[in-house]
């Protein structure tokens, strides 16, 4: 299995040039009626220009002549044709470059909806500088090859040069198919040398990729580097992979530089014996030979070539980075989207905007001063959206069947999740609990549909996961992270990222529930409220408060869902107390099926159910005080956790009681009915540490009972 899952990937990767061309061509193609009307004019422009030399020596043979009408009629047609070429050359650079600008944009979008189709293995798999790599290089080297300056350079040098062969065949074919040869010759010499070229290539780019990546990888941990003192390491690291580069561009280019010596040799071999064997030719016919002939014999010499050359350029992708990079592209396009993923993320831009019902909605997203407007028009908007959103929505049961489930990344035998069967009914709160790597988090992934399951299935409102478009899913899901993630705009903005529509109610809600409202509109430390940056990564705000954040975030999609994957653990005790006493309230609200991944266990004990994980297992479930009754491992648990709390190592105590755990969920429905009313910064303050010592309460009854 796994041999012939390795066979498939080799045989994915091989990309063919004629597979390449063909999408290349797709672009060209789809601006073809601009480029047929620049081919018009590029096809006149040649003409006229090949007449020149022809031009010339007519006018020096009506001069020796002294035929003086003809050569008012020549200069006559000489100043039209030159009239045309002065005009018709900036026109077709407008032309040019807007239709060049449209495919431009057309094929960056493309290449971002890719990236964005592919499923989360896509970017745990691929480096962010090869993603970076393939947006901005890439589609610049797309673009370049498919419609680039280069292209229209070389047709235009095809025209030429086709012109100017047959002026040679048309003075001798002798010496055209002279150079005819010649042209073969240097083809040959072209082919193996590009081929060489391009293997070298290929490793420079692989380095310069490395290198990028431990760039960004440095400076993206620049306080572990320092903190670890490896600054001298990594410079001197980061020295050899640019010596490395570095040898490679000059072997590169001491092999460019070889080829080029061969075909100049064989460039001035070609004049050398066009010279001779065409005045030969000519003396030997005993034709009267014209100098202008012979000059523009060896002007025209290099023709044949030139036309290859062209040709070669247009089709060959001789540009060995660009190459690799149109490779990589195609590659990107021939990996298979996220599965369920619903078409609507496929926006073809050269087709007008279908009015449709989802269009309804984004026109009422209003997002661009940050302010939602309060029309009727609006109003109504509104509730277009909310009954199509009534239509979609689906139950918040959730049910897993036998799921089995491995990573496809490494482990490949080993299965994470091993015959996991729960049940979740619609508007239920339930927690996760077990040790580090136990699977919570890849149940929650699989909720998501992030992965698909190995076995066994997955059902959310009675409907088969895998039957739900993804689209539709996730709007059903609000997920609150670990590490909040906030993007480099306004509050506003991040809160209503997952939205289509909304209003300032919605917003104002949403604030009030997660606790966001506390302090986004404390006009001192926000004077900008919702407007205020957050910057990049949410830097500017506060652990808890960016938490606060993305829970609002995660509720103005009315989620039927919510899930906290470990929400609290990466904050301290005082955030980490904001927070929860948010997710509590939240709990208390319900009407959704609310979903945590627990770190503190103290935090789940009012679950309705708690399910506890054990390598990749549900070991146990039911209630807290179901669960301690059990004496089981999640007593285990609970009470390992107490001992390595710094409180209770400070007491030496490491077990504890089923009835001061007891104390902790009647003193944690204490707090949270108290906590209702109670947000001004002192109070939390003074909560913070009261929930802190609550759990030392705890531990010293438990000393007691002992
Ligand atoms: N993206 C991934 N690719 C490969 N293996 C993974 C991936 N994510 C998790 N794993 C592995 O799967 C197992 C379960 O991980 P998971 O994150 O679900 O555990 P967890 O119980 O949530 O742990 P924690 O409490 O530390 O977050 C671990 O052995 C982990 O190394």
């Amino acid at each position: 299995m796994r041999k012939e899952n390795l066979k498939k990937e080799s045989q994915f990767e091989r990309v063919s040039k004629t597979e390449i061309r063909k999408f290349l061509l797709r672009y060209f193609l789809s601006e073809w009626k601009m480029i047929l009307l620049t081919q018009v004019v590029l096809f006149v422009q040649t003409y006229f220009n090949i007449y020149q030399p022809f031009f010339t020596q007519d006018f020096i043979e009506a001069a020796i002549q002294g035929k003086t009408d003809e050569m008012v009629e020549l200069i006559k047609v000489f100043a039209y044709q030159n009239l045309f070429l002065i005009i018709s050359e900036p026109l077709l650079e407008i032309f040019v470059s807007k239709f060049k600008k449209r495919l431009e944009i057309k094929i960056q979008s493309e290449i971002f909806q890719q990236i964005l189709s592919k499923d989360i293995q896509f970017f745990e798999m691929t480096k962010f500088v090869q993603i970076q790599q393939l947006a901005n290089q890439g589609s610049r080297s797309v673009m370049d090859l498919a419609c680039g300056d280069r292209i229209f350079r070389q047709l235009k040098s095809i025209f030429r040069s086709i012109g100017h062969c047959y002026f040679l065949f048309y003075k001798s074919i002798y010496i055209s198919l002279c150079l005819l040869a010649f042209c073969a010759l240097k083809g040959f010499w072209n082919h193996y040398s590009n081929k060489l070229k391009l293997s070298l290539a290929k490793d420079n780019f692989k380095d310069m990729v490395e290198r990028d990546n431990r760039f960004q990888d440095i400076m993206q941990n620049v306080m572990t580097v320092k903190a670890f003192g490896r600054e001298s390491k990594e410079i001197q690291k980061y020295q050899k992979q640019l010596e490395k580069i570095s040898d490679q561009s000059i072997k590169i280019q001491y092999q460019n530089s070889k080829m080029d010596a061969v075909s100049e040799i064989l460039d001035r071999l070609q004049k050398i014996i066009v010279l001779y064997y065409g005045s030969m030719y000519f003396i030997l016919e005993q034709k009267r030979v014209q100098v202008s002939t012979i000059t523009t014999l060896l002007q025209y010499s290099n023709s044949f070539i030139q036309v290859y050359n062209a040709i070669k350029e247009l089709i060959g992708l001789d540009d060995q980075n660009m190459y690799l990079l149109v490779e990589a592209i195609v590659k990107l396009f021939n990996q298979k989207p996220e599965q369920g993923l619903s078409e609507h993320i496929y926006v073809d831009i050269t087709q007008p905007e279908k009015k449709d019902e989802d269009q309804n909605i984004n026109q009422i997203h209003s997002t661009t001063n940050g302010e939602a407007t309060s029309d009727s028009n609006q109003d109504r908007q509104i509730s277009q959206a909310d009954n199509l959103n009534k239509k979609r929505i689906l139950s918040g049961d959730i049910q897993f069947d036998n799921v089995c489930y491995k990573y496809n990344i490494r482990n490949q035998d080993e299965y994470v999740l091993k015959n996991v069967n729960l049940q979740i009914k619609d508007g239920e709160f339930i927690a996760f609990a077990g040790t580090s790597g136990s699977g919570k988090s890849t149940i929650i992934k699989l909720i998501e549909r992030f992965y698909d399951v190995n076995e066994g299935q997955i059902l959310i409102g009675g409907k088969n996961i895998k039957d739900i478009s993804i689209g539709l899913l996730r709007t059903q899901i609000g997920l609150v992270q670990q590490e909040p993630v906030l993007f480099d705009t306004t509050i506003l903005e991040n809160i209503v990222y997952g939205v289509d529509a909304y209003n300032m109610e919605n917003v104002q809600e949403v604030c009030d529930i997660s606790g966001v409202s506390e302090f986004v509109f404390d006009k001192e430390r926000f004077p900008d409220g919702l407007h205020t940056l957050v910057g990049s990564k949410g830097l500017l705000l506060s652990g808890g408060q960016k938490q606060r954040v993305a829970i609002a975030r995660a509720l103005i999609k009315r989620p039927k869902i919510l899930i906290f994957d470990e929400a609290t653990s990466s904050l301290d005790a005082e955030s980490e107390f904001q927070v929860q006493q948010y997710i509590d309230k939240l709990v208390k609200k319900r009407g959704m099926t609310i979903i945590v991944v627990a770190h503190r266990l103290s935090t789940i004990v009012n679950c309705d159910r708690i399910y506890v994980m054990q390598k990749g297992q549900i070991v146990e479930q039911g209630s807290h005080k179901e669960l301690l009754d059990l004496n089981g491992y999640y007593k285990q648990l609970i009470n390992r956790q107490l001992y390595n709390d710094e409180n209770a190592s400070n007491l030496g105590i490491n077990n504890l009681s089923s009835q001061s755990l007891d104390n902790i969920k009647t003193k944690n429905d204490q707090n949270n009915s108290s906590d209702e009313n109670t947000n001004s910064p002192k109070e939390i303050k003074k909560k913070s540490i009261h929930y802190k010592t609550y759990e030392e309460t705890s531990i010293n009854q438990n000393k007691k009972n002992d």
